[in-house]
């Protein structure tokens, strides 16, 4: 199972580059890395860049793929799954928590669908702390080129496995926590 983390977004509510804004010293993506690194089953990091950001993002030395699409999280993931099966994640989630992504990785492989995703009692889902079959990716490409990019849309219309996110320890939730704006970052107590 490949980690991919998501970076090729714009941060325009953050007004600079957030993924290697320093917290604690540290590039904000390097946090959601390392996390994702302690989960057990995960292979391999690859980040999912853009273009314009591919270089920087080389220089920490994790593999970098280019998102040549950039139509949002949808192309990103479309981008990684051309390498295998992944569990997928934004860069700009710091407070990951590896056991959690464990459990739902755990789901993905005895549920035998090709995504398994996180969701809220209210129906919310969280696409990007979810796994992802290679299958899925036909059906992305296919919702991409008729220019459907909401990924809600794509999982809710595939057959996907739901975890009900409130049935679980509560101190899981954090790792749902992302970085918007620069105002977030003074919730970042981990
Ligand atoms: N590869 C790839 N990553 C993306 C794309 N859009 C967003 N992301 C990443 O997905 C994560 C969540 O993105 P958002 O916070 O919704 O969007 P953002 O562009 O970073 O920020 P805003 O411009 O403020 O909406 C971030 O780590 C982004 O870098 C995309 O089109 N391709």
């Amino acid at each position: 199972m490949i980690g991919a983390v998501l970076a090729g977004g714009r941060a325009k509510r953050f007004g600079e580059d957030k993924l290697l804004f320093k917290i604690n010293g540290k590039p904000l993506v390097l946090h959601a890395i390392e996390r994702l690194e302690s989960s057990r089953l995960i292979d391999e990091i690859v980040i999912v860049a853009s273009k314009f950001n591919a270089e920087k993002l080389r220089t920490l030395g994790y593999s970098v793929v280019i998102d040549e699409l950039i139509v949002g999280p949808i192309s990103g993931i479309f981008t990684a799954l051309s390498l295998g099966d992944a569990f997928v994640v934004g860069g700009d989630m710091p407070s990951l928590i590896p056991e959690f992504i464990d459990y739902i990785i755990k789901q993905f492989n005895n549920s035998g669908k090709i995504v398994c995703v996180p969701r809220w009692s209210n129906g919310y889902l969280e696409p990007l702390h979810s796994a992802y079959a290679q299958e899925f990716r036909d059906i992305l490409g296919k919702r991409i080129n008729d220019g459907k990019y909401k990924l809600y849309d794509a999982i809710t219309s595939s057959d996907a496995c739901y975890i009900d996110i409130e049935a679980l320890p509560q101190e899981w939730q954090v790792s749902f926590f992302n970085v918007n704006k620069k105002e977030d970052l003074k919730d970042l107590t981990k």
